[in-house]
Parts: structure tokens; C-alpha cells; sequence
């Protein structure tokens, strides 16, 4: 049942490819051209090498063969100059497709991003994003051409054959080179199925080996080293399991594709030594037969080797447009975004979300507001729903029911460019790009100048540790250079969002323990970026929880509370039991 769906499938995907092709087929039809002249030669060279040597063997004059020899050469250099041309213009469009293809990806995985990302994992996505690209790269470089040459070069042979030397060899050939052509269909369906699990344990076993070393810190400390390489092991084994079970169909394959091969072969010979004994065909013409006959069989024999690895190839496709055919999670509804009040305001108005229809709510009849110039702090035990909060408002998701509203409008009549126009976040785990600090301070705004880079980096508290490295602000980040601590990078992305500017701040503290003189300094560049915004802070420092104008606090995705620090602390209430569990040193 599943290995006939995957056969009809088949056919829609090796369509799916095809368009692919359109920006770079001039260079593909000179691919086939330039193949087909290579073959020529190859083909033209054996033979007549056969020709001139049986001619030389019967004793044909010496000027006749030198002439020949001239041409041989000749053929020689044609093939070698059509061989580059080939592989020239096959890779040319195969990698011109690739650069697009990825591209194409990337913004696909834009589009369905968070969502798509929270169920996968990063070894599954940079498998799909270079692997399974790569793996059409052998497609295009290498299929389509060959299945055009493996169509036309046999048939152009045959008639060669048929005309030049004696038509009973053609004949004799059609029924052995139908089965060679047939031989990779009978094991199609296994061959896909097979194909389909290796890219499978492929990818689990690429995540195996992405899963330990982003962990390795917490494999390492809490001594998991034999229960990691026990998962890493068993992932292995079940790839090579179903490896050697498709190396062993390949090996089956390749011994027929040989034995009709060589019984094509043994039946030109047995028809040859008949025509020539019934003087029906000259002698000389038994070698040139013979070469040719192979020369029918080897572009099939080749395209056949190559069809064994379509399933490898289908099952990369069908994940590649597994993701660039998935629809966005969230849409755009309007054409131009409706316009803001000029005091901007966020509000949660009787908001129920879940990730999914078949999962429960998450936020049930959440509301809360968020005035102009204010900062508001949403508190709650893990799974409380803040997060979720942070990216409804960010319309990653839309919400279930209810509405959220920016300036008066709801989110969901702001264009999702417009919408996180006016959003700076600064995240818990603040990612930075492999570039210079100043790069990453640059994406807040890509034309800020040097004097307004400085200042914002004053204001977030993090200048002074930047000019004290060796490059300062040239400094590369990440791999390629300093690593720096939590408050470090939380700084970094503060004076990011300070050169945005954008009027609303949605902040996710960071949970690590930051020393004093760091959490001092965090404090400080988070008060300088909450002047004059409105602040949505996932708070989990005291200090911020109890300078925030207003607290929310979340309780199994509701509102349990709502109020400031001085209120709330005294009634034994949600909060009070919340801050003496989790700040109980502190309060
Ligand atoms: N992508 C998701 N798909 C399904 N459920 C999710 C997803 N993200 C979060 N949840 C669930 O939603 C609930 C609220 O999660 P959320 O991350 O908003 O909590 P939180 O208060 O921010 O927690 P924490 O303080 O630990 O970050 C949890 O039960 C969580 O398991």
C-alpha cells in the first residue's frame, strides 16, 4: 500500500522538478548536446580503432591505415573537448539551480517559521537545507542528460548497425537491451522504500550527532556519555541495517544488467559467425560489431546504475517540497496595514489560544493592558503561558479566540512587516551572527552611524567592555571569536533594540544568575530602553518585577492577578506565594 503510493508519487515529483530547470536551460540543452558529440566520438573512435586493426589483420595497404590513424586522432580530441563541454554546462545549470533551490528554501522556512521550527530538529533542518539539495545536484547535473543520451544513443547505434553491417545484428540485440532497460523498474518499489529509509537514519543519525554536540556540555556533566553513544549506536545501526539491504538489491541489480549485457554480446558473436561463414557480412566488420553492441548497452546500463539511486534522490525531493509547499501558519489579511492610534497601546482582550486543534488551551480568557509609556511585567511558574503571550502578540501564531490589539487595531489588520516594525525584542537566548559586533549591532538599523552605534552601546551599558577588546568593535563573534557571557549578549541585543527604536519593547529576561555588577548593568541598560515605550517584560528578576508599572500574573494560562509589587506582596494572594517560592532568599 505505502510502496504504491510512493510509486504514484514518483512520477508527480520528477514533474515537480522540471520548472526548476527553466532559468538555466540553455546550458542544459547544451549539456545533451555536447554529451551526445562525446559518445559520438567515444563511439566513433572504438569502432573505427576496430575497423583500422581487422583492416590491418587482413593485410589492407599501409597509407590506407596511417590516414585512418590521422583521423583517430582527431576523434581523440573531439571527445576530450566535448567531455569538458559536458560535464561544463551539466554542473553549470546544476548548480545555478541549487544556489535558487536553497534560497527558495530558506524563504519558505521564513515563512512557516517559528512554528515549523519548534517541532524540528536543527540536524532534520540543515539536513533538508544542504543534504537533500545537494542531493538533487546529482539529478540535475546528472540525469536528465543521461536519460535523453540513453534514449537517442542506442537507437542512433542500432540504425548504425543496421545499415552499415548487417540488420539480423540489430535484431538479435532489441530483446536483451528491452530487458537491460527493464531490469531497474523491477525493482522500483523496493528501491524507493529503501531509499526513503536511508535518507531517514540519515537524518536521525545526523540529529544523533547535532543532538550531542549542542549538548555536550550537559552530557558531559551529568556523566550521560554511555546512554548518548548507546542512542548514537542504535541510530547507526539501524541505518546500516537497511544500507546493506539496499547495497544488497543494488548488487542483484548490477549481475542481471551484466548477464544481458553479455548475452547481447554472445549472441552478436553467434549471428556474426553465421553471416560471415554464409558470406553475408565481411570480416572485418566483426570487431566494429562487437564495439558497438557494447556502446547500445552502455548508456542504458549507466542510466539503469543511475535510476538505483532514485529512490535516494525521491525521498530528498519529497522533503525539499515537503517544506517549500507547506502553508504559512500565519497569513497576512489585509493588503495595507490600518492605521494606529498615535499613542500606542497593547492590549490582551479576552485572549484563548492552543497550538494545534487537537491540543488544549494554553491561555484561557487572558486580558491585560498595556498603556503608553508604561512597563508591564508578566510573572508565572514554568508553563504559565508568558511565552505564548510574547508570540501572539508577535502574531507567530494568531489567537484562537479573542483578540489582541497595537494602537487600537487588531494584530491581525497590521501586515506582519508593519507589526514587527514597531517591535524590538530582546530575547532570553539572544542569538548572534557569526560577524563583527558592530554587524550585529547593525541589524537594528542597517544605516546607523558609527556616533549613534557608539551611544546606543553607552546606553545599554556595554561600550566600555567593547572597546576594552583587542578589535573593539571589529570584534568577531560566535565561532570565529570572543564568546560572551548572557548579560553580555542581552546587552548586545538591548543596544540593538535601542537603535530600532521601535515605540513597543517585548523583553524575555534572561533566567541565568548574572552576577551583581551585571545584573546592575542590565537593570540600568533596560531602564534606559523602556523611556518613553511601552515594555512587555518576562520578568524573572525581583528587581524588574517590583520597578514594573504593572504586574500580570499568569497562572495555567490565566490571569490570576493583576497590580504592582507594594500591592500585592501583602495579601496572600498568587503572587506573594510566587515570590516567596521563587525569590524566597530575596523577599
Ligand atoms: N510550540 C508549541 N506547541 C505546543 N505546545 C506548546 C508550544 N510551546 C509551548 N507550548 C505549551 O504551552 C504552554 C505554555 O508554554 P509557555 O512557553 O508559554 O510557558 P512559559 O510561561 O513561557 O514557560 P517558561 O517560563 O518555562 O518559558 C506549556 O504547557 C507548553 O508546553
Amino acid at each position: 500500500m505505502l510502496e504504491k503510493k510512493w510509486s504514484e508519487n514518483q512520477m508527480k515529483i520528477f514533474i515537480k522538478l522540471l520548472p526548476h530547470l527553466k532559468p538555466v536551460i540553455s546550458s542544459i540543452i547544451l549539456g545533451i548536446i555536447t554529451g551526445i558529440m562525446n559518445q559520438g566520438a567515444a563511439i566513433a573512435c572504438s569502432a573505427y580503432g576496430a575497423y583500422l586493426v581487422s583492416l590491418a589483420i587482413l593485410g589492407a595497404a599501409p597509407h590506407a591505415i596511417l590516414i585512418g590513424i590521422w583521423v583517430l586522432i582527431a576523434l581523440v580530441v573531439l571527445r576530450a573537448v566535448m567531455s569538458y563541454a559536458e560535464m561544463w554546462y551539466a554542473h553549470k545549470a546544476a548548480y545555478g539551480i541549487l544556489a535558487h533551490l536553497r534560497v527558495k528554501l530558506y524563504r519558505a522556512i521564513e515563512k512557516i517559521a517559528p512554528s515549523y521550527l519548534m517541532n524540528k530538529r536543527t540536524g532534520d533542518l540543515s539536513s533538508t537545507l544542504m543534504s537533500d539539495v545537494e542531493t538533487l545536484e546529482w539529478f540535475y547535473a546528472h540525469t536528465y542528460g543521461a536519460a535523453f543520451i540513453a534514449v537517442i544513443v542506442p537507437v542512433i547505434v542500432l540504425a548504425v548497425i543496421a545499415v552499415l553491417i548487417h540488420p539480423y545484428l540489430a535484431l538479435v540485440l532489441i530483446p536483451w537491451l528491452f530487458l537491460t532497460v527493464t531490469v531497474p523498474f523491477w525493482f522500483q518499489n523496493r528501491a524507493e522504500v529503501d531509499g526513503r529509509k536511508i535518507r531517514e537514519g540519515l537524518a536521525e543519525v545526523n540529529s544523533e550527532v547535532v543532538d550531542g554536540i549542542q549538548g555536550i556540555r550537559e552530557i558531559l556533566s551529568f556523566g550521560y556519555e554511555s546512554w548518548y553513544l548507546k542512542k548514537l549506536r542504535n541510530a547507526n545501526k539501524c541505518l546500516s541495517a537497511v544500507q546493506r539491504k539496499y547495497g544488497s538489491r543494488q548488487g542483484i541489480e548490477t549481475g542481471l544488467l551484466n548477464f544481458f549485457m553479455s548475452a547481447g554480446l554472445l549472441s552478436v558473436t553467434i549471428i556474426s559467425v553465421y553471416l560471415i561463414k554464409n558470406g553475408m557480412m565481411d570480416r572485418q566488420w566483426y570487431a566494429v560489431s562487437i564495439i558497438l553492441s557494447i556502446y547500445v548497452f552502455t548508456p542504458v546500463v549507466a542510466i539503469g546504475t543511475m535510476a538505483r539511486s532514485f529512490g535516494i534522490m525521491q525521498s530528498s525531493t519529497d522533503r525539499v517540497f515537503t517544506v517549500l509547499e507547506m502553508p504559512e501558519t500565519v497569513k497576512d489579511m489585509v493588503e495595507v496595514s490600518k492605521p494606529l492610534q498615535n499613542k500606542l497601546s497593547v492590549e490582551f482582550d479576552h485572549v484563548s489560544f492552543r497550538y494545534k486543534e487537537e491540543l488544549p488551551l494554553v491561555l484561557k480568557d487572558v486580558s491585560f493592558r498595556v498603556s503608553p509609556g508604561e512597563t508591564v511585567a508578566l510573572v508565572g511558574h514554568s508553563g504559565s503561558g508568558k511565552s505564548t503571550c510574547a508570540n501572539l502578540l508577535l502574531r507567530f501564531w494568531d489567537v484562537t479566540e479573542g483578540c489582541i490589539r497595537v494602537g487600537g487595531q487588531d494584530v491581525r489588520d497590521l501586515k506582519q512587516v508593519d507589526l514587527r516594525n514597531i517591535v524590538s525584542i530582546v530575547p532570553q537566548d539572544v542569538y548572534l551572527f557569526n560577524c563583527s559586533i558592530k554587524d550585529n549591532l547593525l541589524l537594528g538599523k542597517q544605516n546607523a552611524t558609527d556616533t549613534e552605534i557608539y551611544e546606543a552601546a553607552r546606553k545599554a551599558r556595554i561600550h566600555d567592555f567593547i572597546i576594552s577588546l583587542p578589535n573593539g568593535y571589529d570584534t568577531e563573534v560566535g565561532e570565529r571569536g570572543v564568546q560572551l557571557s548572557g548579560g553580555q549578549r542581552q546587552r548586545i541585543a538591548i543596544a540593538r533594540a535601542l537603535l530600532k527604536n521601535a515605540p513597543i519593547l517585548l523583553m524575555d529576561e534572561a533566567v541565568s544568575n548574572l552576577d551583581t555588577k551585571n545584573e546592575g548593568e542590565l537593570r540600568e541598560a533596560l531602564q534606559e530602553l523602556s523611556k518613553n515605550r511601552i515594555t512587555l517584560v518576562i520578568a524573572h528578576r525581583l528587581s524588574t518585577i517590583m520597578a514594573a508599572d504593572k504586574i500580570v500574573v499568569l497562572e495555567n494560562g490565566t490571569v490570576a492577578q493583576t497590580g504592582r509589587h507594594e500591592e500585592m506582596i501583602l495579601r496572600d494572594s498568587t503572587y506573594s506565594r510566587l515570590i516567596r517560592t521563587q525569590y524566597a532568599k530575596m523577599v
